[in-house]
């Protein structure tokens, strides 16, 4: 197998113009997620960054942060607390509203799905204009979480999300 040091990860992240709407280049991870090799050694960056930081809960937004953080969880031996869209979490739960790069959107979270004082890293696929980890993390700490870290494979720099995490230790594999 090939080692971690000669992997370029974004030979495995495809670019595709005006997706899903024009203007925007849409940073696929689906052949990274393809590649067994690529993909654990992602998943090992992301975890090294954890393990640095005592975290306890790993949180991630649906859809693609559960495929990049439940990876994570299950390497540190911690639980996941999926962040959710509308009309998915049966029981009661903590909500916010935020902007996308293309679009509103609205999260939850099972009430209790972070305990109180527990040490949270909050991991996505790519950071754009933060909106989706701001509003992660709101959540979190809604339900008395400690966030940890944020951890991302990819980073969109010119959309500056970065300035919405600032508070917060970060991680992220690619810049674009
Ligand atoms: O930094 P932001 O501007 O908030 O954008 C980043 C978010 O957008 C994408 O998710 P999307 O909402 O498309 O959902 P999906 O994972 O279900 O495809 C991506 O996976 C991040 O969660
Ligand atoms: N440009 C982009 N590519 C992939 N996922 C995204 N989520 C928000 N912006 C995105």
């Amino acid at each position: 197998m090939m080692s971690e040091k000669n992997i370029d990860f974004k030979d495995y992240v495809a670019s595709i113009p005006d997706f899903p709407e024009p203007g925007v280049i849409f940073r696929d991870i689906s052949p990274l997620m393809a590649n067994g090799a690529a993909y654990s050694a992602a998943t090992d960056q992301i975890t090294a960054f954890a393990k640095e930081r005592g975290v306890e809960m790993v949180c991630g937004p649906e859809a693609r942060g559960f495929i990049v953080g439940c990876p994570v969880a299950d390497r540190l031996g911690v639980g996941f607390a999926p962040a959710r869209k509308k009309g998915k979490l049966p029981r009661e739960t903590v909500s916010v509203k935020f902007q996308l790069e293309y679009g509103e959107a609205e999260l939850f979270m099972h009430k209790d799905a972070v305990q109180p004082g527990q040490r949270v890293l909050i991991v996505d696929d790519l950071l754009a204009t933060g909106g989706t980890v701001a509003a992660t993390i709101d959540l979190v700490e809604q339900l008395g979480g400690i966030v940890v870290g944020t951890a991302f494979l990819i980073e969109l720099a010119d959309l500056h999300g970065r300035d919405k995490v600032k508070d917060y230790d970060f991680f992220t594999l690619l810049k674009y």
